[in-house]
């Protein structure tokens, strides 16, 4: 049996450059893990099938889990005919923004290449997961990076400045598809890409505060008022950051003194029904 963690992500910034022939969008967007994850166990199935345990009622357990999909097609690119068994242990809230579904797929790419022995690098466990979905590549390697083209071509950043990060997720899911669709190009407020990167090659965590930004938020919020109001709630109660992460709906919150995360916390669970403190996981974890 082997153990993947597959940790969640947020977007220090998220910006579109322009809708795509394909139908995306062009985005370069800034992303970092943090320590909220998944765990996945791997072992092999006699019956030469794919199979999903999960934790989470709300999460499918056939061809539309996306741990199924790479598993599926990791097969067909390795010309392999074993079964296999995931069992998921779901902590990252599904629907949210966090990439919980792409991070289980990355991990099950990574454990299926050592359960398999296939010798496959990152670089093309990443390749393969960009088949399947944009955030996958990203999640191949964790860390953070800087992701052009669809989200699947990645430049390595330096890790951000320690500081807690506090999730909150009101009751509601959103769909990527929706939020991007709801998207105005021409009155978009850019976020400040260069002036994050910067930031974060200089460990300036006041710079990085100031330099967050997310094109998805107002047309997640056009959708769902909960997160304009979850923001308000975050900043009310002393986060110095705050933003939605990915397409939504969980708010996040940049928290560098560790006397304040209790406060927020508290205040937050007031009136939203998931909240998480946690840190950044700096650099690539996943080893
Ligand atoms: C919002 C983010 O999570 C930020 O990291 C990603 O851009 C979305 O990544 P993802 O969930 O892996 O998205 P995919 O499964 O590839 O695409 C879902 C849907 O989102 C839209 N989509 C996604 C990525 C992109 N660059 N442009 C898009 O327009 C498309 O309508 C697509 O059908
Ligand atoms: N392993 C999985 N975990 C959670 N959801 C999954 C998984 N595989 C497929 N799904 C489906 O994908 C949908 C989106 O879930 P997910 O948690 O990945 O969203 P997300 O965090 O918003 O992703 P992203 O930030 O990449 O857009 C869910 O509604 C669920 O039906």
């Amino acid at each position: 049996m082997l153990h993947e963690k597959a940790p969640a992500k947020i977007n220090l910034t998220l910006d579109v450059l322009g809708k795509r022939p394909d139908g995306y969008h062009e985005v370069e967007m800034i992303m970092t893990t943090v320590d909220l994850a998944d765990r996945l166990s791997i072992r092999p199935s006699e019956d030469g099938k794919i199979h999903i345990l999960s934790s989470d009622r709300y999460v499918p357990d056939d061809r539309r889990n996306l741990v199924w999909q790479a598993a599926d097609l990791l097969r067909k690119k390795a010309g392999i005919r074993s079964g296999v068994m995931f069992t998921l242990d779901k902590r990252i809230p599904v629907a949210a923004g966090l990439a919980g579904g792409s991070s289980d797929a990355a991990a099950a790419l990574r454990g299926l290449n050592r359960l398999w022995n296939l010798g496959l690098s990152l670089d093309e466990l990443a390749e393969i997961g960009a088949e399947i979905g944009s955030d996958i590549p990203f999640c191949v390697f964790g860390g953070t990076s800087i992701a052009t083209g669809r989200g699947e071509k990645l430049r390595h950043l330096p890790a951000p400045p320690n500081c807690w990060v506090i999730l909150a997720k009101p009751a509601i899911g959103v769909s990527t598809a929706d939020a991007y669709g709801r998207l105005n190009l021409k009155t978009m407020e850019h976020p400040a890409t260069a002036a994050m990167e910067a930031a974060l090659k200089a460990g300036d965590y006041e710079a990085m505060c100031r330099s967050v930004g997310n094109v998805l938020e107002p047309a997640t919020m056009g959708m769902h008022p909960e997160v304009a109001m979850l923001k308000d709630g975050m900043k009310r109660f002393g986060a110095d950051a705050v933003l939605m992460s990915g397409s939504g709906p969980t708010v996040y919150g940049l928290v560098s003194s560790e006397a304040r995360v209790a406060r927020i916390v508290n205040g937050l669970r007031g009136f939203c029904p998931e909240v998480h403190a946690v840190r950044m996981l700096g650099e690539i974890p996943l080893a």
